[in-house]
């Protein structure tokens, strides 16, 4: 058995860096958001109070009793944490607990007359319903003009910087000007001549994973709702009519984390979206409203998936359905974090050597937003260093779409 590679897990011990940032400064701001986003009695801010004092000033608290989740927490390290200060312990799962915790203050796991009530469901519906989503739905049109390749590979595009739509990522300020449309990937939000948007482009290799024959499968494993879901859907949508695939499962969250990542409520939103949205975006809602019908596309939320533990620890039942599947595409940064493990890699770490423990073939298509970064070129790393220092690896303003896993299988 080759050496794993190895690198230090991120902390956020570090006033100034980044991931300090998100629990000092996030996760203050999600709480305000919490607050404004409905009527909560007194008991609810009480809580929310308490949580806010605990993680910015406190240390890490047990699940009140009777948690339902409690032995699993148990399982994922809280034991383990219990008392120690937020910023001490690995980043990663910090963010998680966090989550965790907010919906217990809102009442959400119940039971009660909040159980189940999404407190960040208003901002998921307004974005759904902003215009931008609606000139994005009719832009849609247009692309029928395109051979099927090219509609292709701007879908996979259009997916990949739906990543940009992280509802978290806006709370604290960190992403830069929006950019616009880059459906070929070299400008995004900061491409330049020297250094294009997309850092890394194993587009055309993910592509030739999937066979037109309607043989491939494809496990999504979405991020966030909204406009990034949507693109998610059409991507699905267009892999199924074409025949690049014959059946998908789609993983989404079992509750609400990181302010705006999907669950299934999310996905019917979304779905309801694009069916009213007539023209084409209609054609592809009502194409995978059959496709979830007949079982061609099917649905899972695993606890897994909101857990605070990288990728390479995958329960059995996923690492199942992953390994079954042609290929993984995995969204968004939380999820490549999770991939290759939350650590301060050397970026040109080799992607393949990272994402070598999972189950079959995977792709990330992600937006930059973490420190996190492995698979450069050393020529793409030394170029955006001299252009902005370190400020690229969570600007939000670079893509990348890496192909990894097991090496017999890409
Ligand atoms: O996974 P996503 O939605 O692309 O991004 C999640 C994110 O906003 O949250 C983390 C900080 O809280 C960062 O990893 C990243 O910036």
């Amino acid at each position: 058995m080759p050496d794993l590679p190895s690198a230090p897990v991120i902390v956020a011990d570090a006033p100034g860096a980044f991931p300090h940032g998100v629990l000092a400064e996030r996760h203050p701001a999600v709480i305000r958001q919490v607050r404004d986003a409905f009527p909560y009695g007194p008991e609810v801010h009480r809580a929310l109070d308490a949580l806010l004092e605990s993680c910015t000033h406190g240390t890490i608290g047990a699940l009140p009793e009777g948690a339902h989740d409690a032995r699993r927490w148990a399982g994922w390290g809280l034991d383990e944490y219990t008392g120690r200060s937020w910023f001490e312990v690995p980043w990663l799962w910090a963010e998680s607990y966090f989550y965790r915790l907010l919906l217990d203050a809102v009442g959400y796991f119940g039971p009660g007359p909040w159980q189940g009530v999404d407190p960040f469901r208003p901002a998921k519906l307004a974005e759904l319903d902003a215009p931008e989503t609606a000139e994005e739905l009719a832009a849609l049109d247009a692309l029928d003009d395109l051979p099927p390749d090219e509609r292709t590979r701007a879908l996979l595009h259009g997916s990949l910087w739906g990543n940009r739509a992280d509802l978290g990522f806006r709370l604290s300020g960190d992403a830069e000007s929006e950019g616009g449309d880059d459906t070929d990937g070299t400008r995004g939000g900061g491409g330049t001549d020297d250094v294009p948007a997309l850092v890394a482009d194993d587009g055309a290799r993910l592509l030739a994973l999937l066979p037109p024959d309607g043989t491939g499968t494809l496990c999504l494993i979405a991020d966030n709702a909204g406009r990034e879901l949507v693109p998610d859907l059409l991507l699905l949508s267009h892999l199924l009519e074409h025949g690049r695939i014959g059946r998908a499962e789609l993983q989404l969250k079992p509750y609400p984390y990181y302010v705006s990542d999907a669950t299934t409520a999310d996905l019917l939103d979304a779905l309801r979206r694009l069916v009213s949205a007539g023209g084409a975006a209609a054609g592809h809602g009502r194409r995978l409203w059959a496709a979830l019908t007949d079982g061609r596309v099917t649905l899972r939320a695993h606890p897994f998936s909101c857990a605070p533990l990288p990728y390479a620890d995958l329960p059995g039942d996923l690492r199942a359905a992953c390994a079954a599947a042609t290929v993984t595409v995995l969204k968004g940064d939380l999820n490549y974090r999770r991939l290759v493990g939350d650590r301060w890699w050397p970026p040109t770490t080799p992607f393949a050597d990272v994402t070598a423990h999972f189950p079959g073939p995977v792709a990330a298509l992600r937006i930059l937003k973490s420190d996190v970064i492995t698979g450069l070129d050393p020529r793409t790393e030394a170029a955006l260093v001299a252009r902005e220092g370190q400020r690229w690896r969570t600007g939000g303003t670079r893509a990348l779409i890496q192909l990894g896993g097991p090496p017999h299988r890409t």
